[in-house]
């Protein structure tokens, strides 16, 4: 069937232009709307597959306003444009459009960007249904599971998190009962760590006393109908109240309230909060409405299926135990943290990772992309297939399509031997393209007709060779700009923008410095065979206040770096200032005696030597060892080191293991 266009667009030469085109390339075009408010109207009559928008129009509705529409009624929609400033690709990103076209602009790009348009409705059209199917069903085995109210509460939590974030989750019979306080809920503790909440947990928390209670209820009856509030104003902080309690306690600055009404007319509601501005939409509400019939039955059991065994799930029903109920993914088991932004980010890793749709990774050098592409590859069905990593930045340009899609024997000077290309050899798995923003131009090309048409063209072959491979991109360039520098293609762009995840930097969760610090600390000391004697608390505080411009693998190297140098008997100690320009003050007390003298010669003289040796790998002798380079016999460096307590074998292997 033909996929119907309407063409929003008030230059009427141009629009009548590309209406000879969409109708000679085999669509339909269901009219042509110089103004917002004519193409409202043709959208009720015809109801379009997708539309094209100019984004200036006649009339008092621009293409923007009218995109917010279309995205409510699920229209695809591309923008054409003659306008690239930054301002308004940003107000268009918003709207979160299927392409964007700069006039002006060939026929052969307008096809390739309906297709890919097309391609993305399609296919968050479909996704949207399965994962909705899936839902469903979820929810109804929750309601018929053998399990207390309590444990449905945390079921209904983790199937609707991937779909609805928050960190502080709760439920319960409105309006409240002041004499009687019965809500229970769940605080999100890791990736999926859960701490349940109910009242003596809410008051131990919150420091709330018991005779306080019926105070705060009383000043906390909450709308009986559906409510988002993406800002907690002040005003709504000034009497003591829940919101003010789990405001305060939990640093809730957005929520949502979802009511059910059960079978004997009480209103039952599920409040989601979350620790970000700005969380909840409509499109949240609207999918809570869709569940309702799923989510009402599952509520009814969590109301009346209490048993007394629930009492026994958390005998102590203290907050001494963080743990929570604990199932953690094996996938991410190497990703330490447990900041929201960071859970955030997990949570759609999670989410993308079954389905085939390319992914691009976003976040500052060092924030951990990588790993999170490994993870999007070991919870996808392609598991078992390779992971081919390709550092585009890396590769010289005149190599890189060789690299990436191979070459036949002979096909340039030198090459010898048919070799495989990058994307051949990951066939059936995923490849990562690190630093995607490097890539040069001519080859962008190519990587899109991979996406579109999944195939490749060795350098020298005489046919296209087909390849299933999934594309995971990373970068940590702004992208936006490098189109609008023309360094990066839109087409590409867009379809690689199919699903974001970004990454956050460590200064913004600073909350996850200390158990990353003592991760790898642990870590470097086991692997340098050293005793893990913890880390001193000036370190630590020095840590908890930088601003880690390398992120996650600046802090690795730093603990790396303590490990190395530390004597296996004291804690772990920070031994340069953290922007590596000069030595940090060798110990916090003062230098008095003349022992306080000799320890820090010492000091500095094992440091030294301790550089030495990591440049050599350990090796002492021979043209360019230690020794030569310090200007000592082997023999005496040996036994200096042996008085210094400085043992070769910590530079093997530590040498072996430094990343870049
Ligand atoms: N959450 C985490 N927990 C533990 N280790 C982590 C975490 N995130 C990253 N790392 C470690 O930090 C280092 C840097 O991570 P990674 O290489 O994935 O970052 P990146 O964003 O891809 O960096 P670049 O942009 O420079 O390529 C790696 O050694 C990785 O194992």
């Amino acid at each position: 069937m033909k996929k119907k266009v309407l063409i929003v667009e008030d230059e009427f030469i141009v629009a009548n232009n590309l209406r000879q085109v969409l109708q000679r390339f085999g669509y339909e075009v269901s009219g042509i709307a110089a103004s917002g408010e004519e193409a409202e109207e043709l959208l009720q009559r015809e109801k379009p597959d997708i539309a094209l928008l100019d984004i200036r129009l006649q009339g008092k509705l621009s293409g923007i306003d009218l995109a917010r529409k279309l995205r409510s009624e699920h229209i695809a929609f591309i923008y054409l444009s003659a306008n690239s400033n930054r301002k308004i690709l940003e107000e268009a990103r918003a709207t979160e459009p299927y392409g964007f076209l700069v006039k002006p602009f060939r026929k052969k790009d307008l096809m390739v960007m309906l297709d890919i348009a097309w391609y993305r409705h399609m296919h968050s059209l479909e996704a949207r249904e399965r994962r909705e199917h899936l839902l469903q069903q979820q929810i109804e085995e929750a309601a018929h599971e053998d399990a207390t109210g309590r444990q449905k509460i945390l079921k209904l939590a983790r199937i609707l998190l991937p779909h609805i974030p928050f960190d502080f989750i709760t439920s319960g019979l409105r309006p409240l009962n002041t004499a009687q306080f019965d809500d229970k809920g769940y605080l999100r503790i890791g990736f999926d760590e859960y701490q349940f909440i109910g009242t003596e947990e809410l008051l131990t928390i919150t420091n709330l006393k018991k005779a306080a209670l019926p105070v705060v209820l009383a000043n906390s009856q909450t709308d009986i109908n559906t409510v988002i509030c993406n800002e907690i104003q002040d005003e709504k902080l000034h009497v003591p109240s829940l919101l003010k309690t789990l405001a305060g306690t939990f640093n809730i600055r957005s929520y949502l309230v979802f009511p059910v009404t059960l079978n004997n007319g009480l209103s039952f509601h599920y409040f989601f909060y979350s620790r970000r501005l700005d969380v909840y939409t409509d499109n949240h509400i609207a999918l809570l409405n869709r569940l309702r019939p799923s989510i009402t039955a599952l509520s009814e059991r969590i109301m009346y299926e209490d048993d007394p065994a629930d009492s026994l799930l958390n005998p102590a029903g203290a907050f001494t135990n963080l743990q929570g109920e604990t199932v953690n993914r094996p996938e991410f088991r190497n990703i330490i943290g447990s900041h929201h932004l960071l859970l955030a980010a997990l949570d759609l890793t999670a989410q993308v990772a079954p389905h085939n749709t390319s992914v691009l990774i976003l976040g500052e050098s060092g924030t951990g992309k990588e790993q999170v592409a490994q993870s999007i590859h070991l919870l996808s069905p392609r598991k078992n297939a390779p992971f081919i990593k390709v550092n585009c930045a890396a590769i010289p340009a005149t190599l890189i399509e060789s690299e990436l899609f191979g070459h036949e024997k002979g096909a340039f000077t030198g090459a010898t031997e048919k070799r495989k290309g990058k994307f051949e050899q990951a066939d059936g798995g995923t490849v990562f393209l690190d630093e995607i923003g490097e890539l040069p131009l001519e080859m962008q090309v190519k990587i899109l007709r991979v996406l579109q048409e999944k195939e490749i063209e060795p350098i020298g072959g005489n046919a296209p060779l087909q390849v299933n491979v999934r594309i995971v991109a990373a970068t940590n360039r702004n992208l936006e700009e490098e189109v609008a520098r023309g360094n990066f293609r839109l087409d590409l762009y867009y379809r690689l923008n199919v699903f974001p995840i970004t990454l956050p930097p460590l200064r913004e969760r600073r909350s996850d410095i200390e158990g990353l610090a003592v991760y790898f600390a642990e870590k470097f000391c086991r692997e340098f065979n050293k005793p893990f004697n913890g880390i001193t608390a000036s370190m630590m505080e020095t840590m908890l206040t930088y601003d880690w411009p390398g992120n996650i693998r600046q802090l690795e190297n730093v603990l790396e770096q303590s490990a190395i140098l530390n004597d296996g008997r004291s804690p772990l100690e920070l031994r340069r200032n953290l922007t590596g320009t000069s030595p940090a003050p060798l110990a916090t007390t003062d230098i008095k005696t003349l022992d306080d003298v000799k320890r820090v010669q010492r000091e500095t003289e094992r440091e030294y030597i301790i550089s030495i040796l990591r440049k050599t790998a350990g090796r002492i002798r021979g043209a360019n060892g230690a020794a030569e380079l310090l200007n000592i016999k082997p023999t005496t460096l040996e036994s200096k080191m042996e008085k210094l307590d400085i043992k070769k074998n910590d530079f093997l292997s530590s040498t072996k293991d430094i990343r870049g």
